[in-house]
């Protein structure tokens, strides 16, 4: 492996299971710079409901296999997109870091299962693979998420903006990462993102998402589910803390049907759940964040944003005024841990996924002409 920099592709399938992030950036593992190329493909119905009737699966099974191969190979065409797109050859990136498909996270169980077959993308694209990510933090009795803080800080450090800060990613989950002054790190998940919204969007209308926000925007919240919906003791937890995406999806399911909400009504209050779960965060963070970056799709939910303006009570950005991708953040995130594995640099530590001491984490999946 070379001293240098190196050219990383890093791809991420994110819980709200709407496709494939894939970005370029290149990083000598501590510092990045970012390429601007990225390409998202979206999973078509039937495979992304081959992928949801994988959730809650402990362990592997034959047909998870099939399910693992097919979106392996999504992130083959992500690949060969990206590289034509950023006329880049396969020839010049050093490694790809592929974070697979999360199915059942429990850390608690010591269970952290991301599906995927490395092996199979290093071979169809000759370019080495590095994946696994979560399993050894796992193992050391961390959280096993989340793991972008590191990523966030490294591009906080050239960002210029006041500290603390918080960036927070808003997918099917949300987590957030403090930032202190003297460059320490809180993180964790702050409570379901937008999967509830989305799951209900994908009943009442077919398609899985609350465009811009506008149905929320146009319902009423319902106050009392919110005010129940906080009574879960994951709130009160001290952190670091991570969720798996189907966490709490039966309380929420529960309390929206009593509720008996119109579509509307229904979506403004799961987006409300949303901005309650992340303000409720605040209250274990060491200091009150000078101002919010906000990555992950849930930032283009305008009503989530302007809730989130109005609790916060601090400038609530997305992290695109930083001239940052942040469509791109997890997946970027993701070619960066593959180098630090590369570099034997941690990917996680105390501070943001409870683990004793800083920890190294992936594996690396050779292609058969190098190995
Ligand atoms: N234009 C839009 N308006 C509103 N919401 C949107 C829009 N585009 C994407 N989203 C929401 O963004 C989410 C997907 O974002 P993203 O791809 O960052 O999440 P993910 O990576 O799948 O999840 P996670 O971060 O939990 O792993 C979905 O919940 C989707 O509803
Ligand atoms: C177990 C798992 O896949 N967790 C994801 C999920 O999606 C958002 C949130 O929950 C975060 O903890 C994590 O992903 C990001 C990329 C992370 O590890 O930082």
């Amino acid at each position: 492996m070379t001293d240098g920099w190196i050219k990383a592709i890093g791809m991420m399938s994110g819980t709200s299971l709407d496709g494939v992030d894939a970005a370029l950036i290149e990083t000598d593992g501590i510092e990045v710079r970012r390429t601007g190329h990225s390409v998202f493909v979206a999973y078509d119905a039937s495979l992304r409901e081959r992928m949801r009737a994988c959730f809650g699966n402990r362990a592997a099974t034959n047909s998870e296999q099939v399910v693992a191969d097919d979106l392996t190979d999504v992130h083959v065409n992500a690949v060969n997109m990206l590289l034509e797109k950023s006329g880049v050859v396969a020839a010049e990136v050093g490694v790809i870091g592929f974070h697979g498909q999360t199915v059942f996270h429990e850390p608690a169980s010591g269970i952290t299962r991301q599906i995927g077959t490395p092996y199979m993308l290093a071979e169809k694209t000759g370019i080495p693979v590095v994946a696994d990510f979560r399993l050894a933090d796992v193992a050391a009795g961390g959280e096993g998420a989340p793991l972008a803080p590191v990523y966030h800080a490294a591009l906080m450090k050239s960002a210029g903006v006041e500290m603390p800060v918080a960036v927070l990613n808003i997918g099917g989950v949300s987590n957030v990462t403090w930032i202190g002054p003297d460059d320490a790190l809180l993180a964790f998940d702050c409570g379901p993102g937008n999967a509830r919204l989305d799951d209900w969007m994908l009943r009442h209308t077919g398609t899985p998402v609350d465009m811009n926000g506008a149905t929320a925007s146009s319902g009423q919240a319902d106050p009392m589910v919110e005010v129940k919906f906080l009574e879960d003791p994951y709130f009160d937890r001290v952190p670091p803390k991570s969720l798996d995406r189907e966490d709490m999806a039966a309380t929420i399911d529960g309390l929206v049907a009593e509720a008996k909400l119109s579509m509307a009504d229904g979506a403004a209050t799961l987006a409300n759940c949303t901005v309650a779960a992340i303000v409720a965060g605040v209250n274990h963070l060491p200091a009150a964040p000078k101002g919010w970056f906000v990555c992950g799709g849930g930032r283009h939910n305008q009503y989530v944003m302007a809730q989130l303006q109005e609790r916060l009570g601090v400038p609530v950005k997305s992290v695109d005024v930083l001239d940052w991708d942040g469509d791109a953040v997890e997946a970027e995130c993701f070619g960066y841990l593959a180098v630090r594995h590369l570099r034997d640099l941690p990917l996680s530590f105390p501070g943001t996924t409870g683990v004793a001491e800083p920890c190294c984490g992936g594996k690396l999946y050779q292609t058969k002409k190098a190995a």
